[in-house]
């Protein structure tokens, strides 16, 4: 399936080093300067999850397989890009190709490093990418409307239709609101997701902070999570440059750093899994001697099209799920303690796969 996360901001703010702490590699070039990413990076990374071990350790599986979700680092976002400024429209387009956007806010002093603007200001920061990017939903809707018109003129009632959901869409980025605040009724929502807008992709704002507040963040991320929760968006904590140089680490090294700087786990983890939860995502897993393995499918997916994330044979010919909920496979230590106590539940075509769910699938050739 492939869920991409866009890594989105200003320039010279720490996306190409969230990026390459995240991947684990230095694939990214991070320098000091704006506009150092020009194509975008694209990096897959593990989906940090304990579950897998404690499922690993009850089944003696030998290996463990997490799931993965996929980062793009995005070339830095100038005020009038949508006009061509900076990078322009090129790195606009990198944008929609995604799923969802991780915002990289600079909320750390540092003479050092260069601010496009000048000061640290997060807000203003944020608003103006945002700015952008509605400029280049406006644009793009704009120049759908004169067709949708014609056709509408026409007779067309999907053109009507779809005329009525982009003047709404106009009407409240005109008022500078993002476009997934538009109002729209459930089932405009594929035609909604058509116009490939922009401002409707969820957000998360990563507030990229200094060592000192990587543990709880400072006077700079308090602004970003206050704004955050009006928005009804995510916002999450981490020092980009830190994590970077953790990632490096030999691992019993990251975890001597950790403590020292008073985290339990890489800032990391809360990014990937904000981002993963962002994207409406969850996990099933199949576990066995071989492997302790976890999947990714969106939330409401049904049995049949969860199996064929494993093989399209699978979903072909899905005949039943053998399932255990996670909690129970735990505490009754396994497959058969779940079975002895009628835990393992037989489901089929219409069940619709909960999170840490323990599967395994019936399938006929
Ligand atoms: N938390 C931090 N504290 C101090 N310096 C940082 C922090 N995060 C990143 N930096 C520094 O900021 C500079 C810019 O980083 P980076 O190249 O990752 O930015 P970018 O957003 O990818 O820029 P561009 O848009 O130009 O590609 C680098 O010198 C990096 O080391
Ligand atoms: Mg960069």
């Amino acid at each position: 399936m492939g869920f991409k996360c866009g890594i989105v901001g200003l320039p010279n703010v720490g996306k190409s080093t969230l990026f390459n702490a995240l991947t684990q590699t230095a694939a990214a070039q991070a320098a000091n300067y704006p506009f150092c990413t020009i194509e975008p990076n694209v990096g897959d990374v593990a989906v940090p999850d304990p579950r897998l071990e404690a499922l690993a350790g009850i089944a003696g599986s030998a290996a463990i397989i997490p799931t993965r979700l996929t980062f793009v680092d995005i070339a830095g976002l100038v005020r009038g890009a949508s006009k061509g400024e900076g990078l322009g429209n090129q790195f606009l387009a990198n944008i929609r190709e995604v799923d969802a956007i991780a915002h990289v806010v600079r909320c750390f002093e540092d003479g050092d490093v260069t601010h496009v603007e000048g000061k640290v200001d997060p807000i203003a920061d944020i608003e103006t990418i945002e700015t952008e990017l509605m400029l280049a939903d406006l644009e793009s809707l704009e120049k759908r409307v004169p067709a949708l018109e014609k056709k509408a003129r026409g007779g067309d009632k999907e053109a009507k239709e779809n005329l009525d959901l982009v003047n709404r869409a106009l009407l409240l980025l005109r008022e500078g609101q993002p476009a997934r605040l538009v109002e729209r009724k459930p089932e405009e929502e594929r035609a909604f997701a058509m116009l490939g807008l922009m401002t409707a992709k969820p957000v998360l704002y990563v507030c990229n902070v200094d060592e000192a507040s990587a543990q709880s963040g400072n006077e700079f991320s308090a602004k970003v999570f206050e704004r955050a929760a009006a928005e009804g968006a995510k916002a999450v904590v981490v020092s980009a440059k830190i994590e970077s140089e953790i990632a490096v680490l030999p691992l019993e090294e990251q975890k001597d750093y950790l403590e020292a700087i008073g985290l339990e786990e890489p800032g990391l983890n809360r990014v990937i899994r904000a981002g993963y939860d962002l994207l409406g995502l969850i996990t099933y897993f199949t576990v066995g001697p071989k492997e302790a393995r976890a999947w990714t499918i969106t939330k409401g997916t049904k049995a049949p099209q969860a199996a064929g994330v494993i093989h399209t044979d699978f979903e072909k010919g899905f005949i039943r799920a053998e399932t255990i909920a996670y909690g129970d496979y735990i505490s009754l230590k396994g497959e058969s303690g779940a079975r002895d106590s009628g835990k393992l539940r037989l489901e089929g075509k219409e069940y619709t796969v909960a999170d840490g769910d323990v599967m395994h699938f019936r399938f006929a050739n």
